[in-house]
Order: structure tokens, then sequence, then C-alpha cells
């Protein structure tokens, strides 16, 4: 008796890209999905020129990439890759250009090959789009989030999107606490490890985690799993046992599949949480317990209590506290990692050589991931999540034995979904915008996507909006509505927007102080250019 596939259950904590006080700052990003030295993998570069109106320049020998967090990187520095950029530029309406020259880096986008101007739409990034280069190199250009504070301990979790490290985040949070936890996920996110790094991080670690998966109780015995029994309870009760509430006494216990507990049983665990003792099955006795309790459930208990099945004071105990798991295809970044995590752990389990995940000593050599399957993986659509992943490759480490490349054999093609489907569009000029420069007014050679306006045409709250979805940055803003960018600087003045150069010095100081210097969170609060800004605070010193 599962829920269908959950309403997006799992999702409502990742955040999309929202705008105001505290929310995140999501920038385009290029994530390392497969590289010949797979240590590389995961490093990203953050492109935060494109949203100032800046082209980005990728060769072999610059820019670094860098993990989330970390300040040390290095460039993609692959021997197969030219010295000759490829070129991102910002697009109208939030798109993304990519421009290859001919003789340049072969990129493979969508399984076709791009010469010239490339562009692709805002949807298309927000899913994440696998960029092949010269078949050796697999960058993921996505959107990401620009803060990420300092390297984390990993909890047991591979990963480094902004959905994992939230999730680790809370379990730091909430680890020492003694509220009840419900972890809430689609099948297959991880959420019994999440359980177990909740306990492995307690005060509780000493004492044990009692693992109980409702699904796999049948319903008559689920009363007596949990509290146990008295001898001569029922005819078959012939001893005493203990249920997992006195095994996992001073620990924790994991009730997993929470949603298909039988509601006779939700009635009696209802009681254990409140009066902290349990009535083993047959006994009037009660019997105090201390047990930390962590629920699991991939169902829509909201949709189950409107239905009677699960009662609403139950789902408001277990969870005292809550976390959501993203699902796989909304933290696709992370794939590259989980993929090498996961191999590696099959390679040493088999007791097979593990240099294949070193760099060749040829550079020419061809990586034993080849690019083509690393971009499928990461645009499969994996319904069955991160276990979905580990058993894929699994199979494709062990049917790929002895061979110098991994093969995707016909058996597992389906899982991945089509092979190649197309991705972005051809551009119609070949050229590089001049992003910087500023543009001749109508200017033949200058194609537009977004008509010419006249700027007393544009109303406040479209000046307004086109600012917040540009960051605050005038000269994006100006591309989006049509206008010149000279003009823009009018008609924030005449609709009294501030630009940071507006901004009291005694403003600009109070909200360092109040943000800790953090100046993606200055941005958010005073809504002006971030490049702006920063000038500012340069200037008033701040920064020393
Ligand atoms: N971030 C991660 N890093 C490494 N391995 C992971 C990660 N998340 C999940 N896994 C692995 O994926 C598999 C599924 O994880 P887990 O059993 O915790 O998922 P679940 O959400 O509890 O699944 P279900 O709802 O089906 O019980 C396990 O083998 C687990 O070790």
């Amino acid at each position: 008796m599962r829920d269908g596939p959950l309403e997006d259950q799992s999702t409502f904590s990742i955040p999309k890209v929202r705008s105001g006080e505290g929310a995140p700052r999501l920038v385009p990003a290029l994530t390392l999905i497969s590289h010949p030295a797979t240590h590389r993998v995961g490093e990203r570069l953050l492109m935060e020129e494109l949203l100032g109106g800046a082209k980005v320049e990728l060769s072999r020998m610059a820019p670094e990439f860098l993990r989330a967090g970390e300040t040390q990187g290095g460039p993609l520095a692959n021997g197969c890759l030219s010295r000759k950029p490829i070129v991102f530029a910002p697009g109208e309406g939030g798109r993304i250009q990519l421009f290859v020259e001919e003789g340049g880096t072969r990129v493979v986008v969508g399984g076709a090959p791009v010469v010239g101007g490339w562009e692709f739409g805002r949807e298309e990034l927000s899913a994440g789009i696998p960029l092949e280069l010269a078949d050796r190199v697999v960058l993921l250009l996505h959107m990401a989030e620009s803060e990420a504070n300092g390297p984390q301990d990993s909890l047991g979790m591979v990963g480094q999107s902004p959905g994992i490290r939230r999730v680790r985040e809370h379990i730091r949070q909430v680890a020492g606490l003694q509220e009840s936890v419900l972890i809430r996920g689609e099948t297959g996110t991880g959420k019994e490890l999440v359980a177990q790094a909740i306990h492995d991080n307690s005060p509780r670690r000493q004492a044990r985690f009692v693992d109980v998966n409702m699904a796999a109780i049948p319903r008559e015995l689920a009363e007596a799993e949990l509290f146990g029994v008295r001898r001569g309870a029922f005819s078959g009760a012939v001893r005493e046992r203990d249920g997992r509430f006195r095994v996992a006494q001073g620990g924790t216990l994991f009730l997993d599949e929470v949603g298909e507990m039988p509601p006779e049983v939700q009635v009696k665990l209802l009681r254990v949480l409140e009066q902290k003792e349990v009535y083993p099955v047959g006994s009037d006795l009660p019997v105090p317990t201390d047990v930390r309790l962590v629920a699991a459930t991939d169902a829509n208990l909201e949709a189950q209590s409107r239905e009677g099945r699960f009662k609403e004071p139950l789902k408001y105990r277990l969870a005292e506290y809550e976390i959501r798991l993203p699902p796989l295809r909304e933290r696709r970044e992370d794939i590259g990692l989980l993929f090498f995590h996961f191999a590696r752990q099959v390679l040493v389990e088999l007791g097979d050589d593990t240099r294949c995940l070193e760099e060749p000593r040829d550079p020419r050599a061809e990586p034993w991931l080849p690019s083509s399957l690393a971009a499928r993986l990461v645009r499969a659509p994996w319904p069955g999540n991160i276990r979905q992943l580990h058993n894929l490759t699994r199979q494709l480490v062990i049917a790929s034995r002895g061979k110098p490349h991994l093969r995707l054999e016909p058996t597992l093609e389906q899982e991945l979904g089509p092979p190649a489907t197309p991705l972005g569009r051809p551009l119609r000029s070949m050229q590089v915008p001049d992003s910087q420069a500023t543009p001749v007014p109508g200017s033949p050679a200058e194609p537009r996507a977004v008509p010419r306006r006249r700027p007393a045409d544009i109303s406040e709250q479209e000046l307004f909006a086109a600012l917040e979805a540009c960051f605050w940055e005038p000269r994006a803003a100006a591309e989006r509505l049509g206008i010149a960018r000279p003009s823009i600087y009018d008609q924030m003045a005449r609709w009294k927007i501030r630009t940071a150069g507006d901004l009291p010095s005694q403003e600009i100081i109070d909200c360092f102080h109040a943000c800790q210097g953090d100046l993606d969170a200055m941005v958010a609060r005073l809504k002006v250019s971030r490049q702006a800004l920063q000038r500012r605070v340069r200037e008033l010193g701040l920064n020393n």
C-alpha cells in the first residue's frame, strides 16, 4: 500500500531561482563529471562574469576549477584540449551561448558536435547540459549556488551539490539534540544513510542504532516487533521477547517506511512517544524507554492523513525536525562523484586493478569511462535515484572486467534513456559578441533577439523585475529589456531605483557589519549590482 510517485515531496527544500533576502544566488557553472584524472571530478568553475554581461573563455590552460568551498584548484590541463578557448557568453533572457572555433577543442553536445555559435535555454540549464570536450573531459553546464561555506565533513555521504550540502547542515544542527527526525525523499535517495549519520553524530553514538523496516514486517507482528511480548501473550508467544524499543534503549530507533505502519500500531506508538514507556504485548506493566526516534518515508503522509490512513498527531510527533532529500535528477552535478565512488568500491571489492581511475600516462589514451557514456549517465532519468546509479555502476564495472574501457551492454541501455537527445540550438551568428563593448545602436552586424524598445515605455514594475532577474546588474537588465545601456541608468533614476553609487556610506557600513562582510548577503539586502557594491566596499576600506 504505497502511494504513487510523490507530489514532489522531496524537492521543495531545494532552492529555485529566488530573490530577496537570504535567497541563494544562482550562477552559471561548469562542474567536472568526468576527467582522465578522476580525482578532479566534482571540481567546478563558477561563471559569475556571465551575469555581469561579460564572456568566459575556457581552454586547457585556464581558468581554474575548484571544489565547492575550497580555494585551491587548477585548469582542465588535459593534453587533448586546445589552448584555443571555447567561449561562453550571456544570451538574452538568461540563455547561455557557446562559441566553438574550428580547429579548437572538439565539443559534443546532445550527441552532435558543435561548430560555431550555439545557445541553451533556461530550462535546459536548470536540468543541466553535459558538454563532451575532446572525448576526454565531460562538464555539466548548469546553475549552481555561489555560496558554499568551506569544505564539509562528508558524514558518509558523497556529493557537493547545494542539496546534499544542505542535508549535511541539517544533520549537524539536529544530531546533538533529542528531537525526533522525519527524513523524507524518494526511494534510494539515501534516507537510511542520513539516519545513520544522525546517530553517529549524536551523544547516543555509543549505544545501538536499530533499524526496523515497517514494510517488511507482517501487519499482525508489527506491535510485538516494536514493543516486545510477554510469555503467553498469544498462542505462539512461548518466550518473552524484547521489542526493538528495548533493544535500542539509550540509542536510536530508525523506523524506515513509517507510512506502512498499521493504524493500531500508530496509536500505540503515539502513546509511547508521549509517555516515554512501552507496554509489551500481553503486559499491563509499562517499561520506561529512552530512545531517540528517527523515521523515514517516501510516502505522502499528508495525503495518507487526509484519507485516514496515517494519524496526523503521530506525524507531528515523528517530525519534530524534518529533513528532505533531493532526488538525483535535481543534483546531477553529483553524478560523476557518485559514479567514481561506487566504481572504486566495486573494483576494490573484486580485487581488480584501480589504475583505470588514475590519469593514463599517454594523454591520447581513451578514458576508462568513455565521454559519451558519462554524458548519458548525467542525463539519465534515475527514478531509483542513488540506489539505481549504484546498481548500474556495479553492473557496468563487472560486465567490463578485463576490458580497457567501460562498455554499455544492451541490457543496460534502457535504464539510461535515449542515447542522445538534441540540446540547444545553433545561433545565426558565429561571432562571439563583444559583450564588454557598448553596442552600436541599430548596427546591422549585431542580431538582436529582443526588439529595441523606447525606454519611456518601460514601467516601474518591468524595470524592477528585469533588474531582479539580472541580479541587479544594470547592463544585463538593459539587454533583457532591449534598451541601450546608458538608458537604463536614466530609467533607474526616473523610478528612484538606487545604484550602489547612490547608497550613503553609513548604510553600506551598517549592512557590511550586519552581513558579517558577506557580499552576496549584502547584495540581497541592498538590491544593487554586486560588482559596483564591491567597489564601494573596497573604497570604504571595509575589506581590511
Ligand atoms: N550521498 C551518498 N553517497 C554515497 N552513497 C549513497 C549516498 N546516498 C545513498 N547512497 C547509497 O545508495 C543506496 C540507497 O541509499 P539508502 O538505502 O540510504 O536510500 P533510502 O532513501 O533509504 O531508500 P529506500 O527509500 O528505498 O529505503 C545505498 O547503497 C546507499 O549507501
